[in-house]
C-alpha cells in the first residue's frame, strides 16, 4: 500500500506521492495503470518526490507522462509539489528548491495562495530541444499530409513546438498535435500547443501533451507559448495565457533570461492503493 494524494493544476491532474517517507519504486506498466481513468486512479502525470541528491536542494522531483514514460519537466505539477510538500508537513519553507532530470527549479508559495515557479532560462537552440534542424531560428516549417505548418520551438526542460492559429476553438489539436508530437522533427517527442493572439499580453492556448493527448492545461505549454509570443509576435514581457482549465501568469523579460509562471496549485483527495 502507498499513501497519494491526487491534485490538480488548472485542471491538469496528478497523483503525487511522496518517495521521502516512503520507498516507492515505479515500472512504466505500474504507472500506465495507475494513469487508467476506468480502472486506476487516473491522471495526466504522476509526480514523485524524492529526497534531495545535492545539499543545495529540498527535494528531487521526478515526473511520469499518464503513458508511463519519465520526463523532464512539468510546471503545473511543480506547483502542486510546492502545495504537497507544505500541506504533507514534509517542510515548512515557503520558498522551495528542487532538482529535475534537467536542473535546478525554485517554487514560492505566495501570500495570495498561489504558486509562482522560476522555470530558468528557455532554451532555444535546435540541438537543446532536441529538434532536426540545423540553425536556430524564431519561426519553423514543417509539412504535414501536403499542408505546410509554421512554428516556433522551445525547450522549457521539455520539448515544444507552438503553432499560432486563427482560432483555438477550431485548431485541429488531436489530429495536428497527435501527429506533430511524434514526427521525426522531433526525436524526443515533443509537445504541440496552438496559440491564438488576444491583445498584447493575453493569448489562448490549447495544447497536445507527449504522452498524454490533449490537457485542460499544460504549465511548461504556456511558458513556451509565452516565448514564442514574444519572438515572433513581439508581445508583452508579462502575458496572461488562458488554457482550457484556467489562466496562468507567465513573466519573461527576453532571451538569456529566466522565466516565471503563476498560477494556482489544488488537492483534491488523499488515498491509499495497492501497487
Ligand atoms: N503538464 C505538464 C507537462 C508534462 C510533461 C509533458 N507531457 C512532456 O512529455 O514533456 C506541464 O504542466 O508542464
Amino acid at each position: 500500500m502507498i499513501s497519494f494524494a491526487k491534485m490538480h493544476g488548472l485542471g491538469n491532474d496528478f497523483m503525487v506521492v511522496d518517495g521521502v517517507s516512503q520507498q516507492v519504486y515505479f515500472t512504466e506498466g505500474q504507472v500506465r495503470k495507475l494513469a487508467d481513468r476506468h480502472r486506476g486512479v487516473g491522471f495526466d502525470q504522476l509526480l514523485l518526490i524524492e529526497p534531495p541528491q545535492q545539499p543545495d536542494v529540498d527535494f528531487h522531483y521526478r515526473i511520469f507522462n499518464a503513458d508511463g514514460k519519465e520526463v523532464e519537466q512539468c510546471g503545473n505539477g511543480a506547483r502542486c509539489l510546492a502545495r504537497f510538500v507544505r500541506t504533507m508537513g514534509l517542510t515548512w519553507k515557503h520558498k522551495i528548491r528542487v532538482s529535475t532530470m534537467r536542473g535546478l527549479m525554485n517554487l514560492q508559495i505566495m501570500r495570495n495562495g498561489l504558486v509562482s515557479v522560476d522555470m530558468g532560462v528557455p532554451q532555444l537552440a535546435p540541438d537543446t530541444i532536441p529538434m532536426r534542424y540545423a540553425q536556430q531560428d524564431i519561426r519553423y516549417s514543417v509539412n504535414l499530409d501536403g499542408v505546410s505548418y509554421e512554428f516556433g520551438a522551445v525547450s522549457m526542460g521539455n520539448p515544444h513546438c507552438v503553432i499560432t492559429v486563427d482560432d483555438v476553438e477550431k485548431a485541429e489539436v488531436d489530429r495536428i498535435g497527435g501527429a506533430l508530437t511524434q514526427h521525426n522533427l522531433f526525436p524526443e517527442g515533443a509537445n504541440i500547443g496552438f496559440m491564438q493572439k488576444i491583445a498584447h499580453d493575453e493569448v489562448r492556448l490549447r495544447v497536445f501533451e507527449r504522452g498524454v493527448g490533449e490537457t485542460q492545461a499544460c504549465g511548461t505549454g504556456a511558458c513556451a507559448a509565452a516565448v514564442v509570443a514574444r519572438l515572433q509576435h513581439n508581445m508583452n514581457q508579462k502575458i496572461r495565457v488562458y488554457l482550457p482549465g484556467g489562466h496562468l501568469h507567465i513573466d519573461w523579460p527576453g532571451d538569456g533570461e529566466s522565466l516565471k509562471m503563476m498560477g494556482p496549485a489544488e488537492l483534491v483527495y488523499q488515498g491509499y492503493i495497492d501497487l
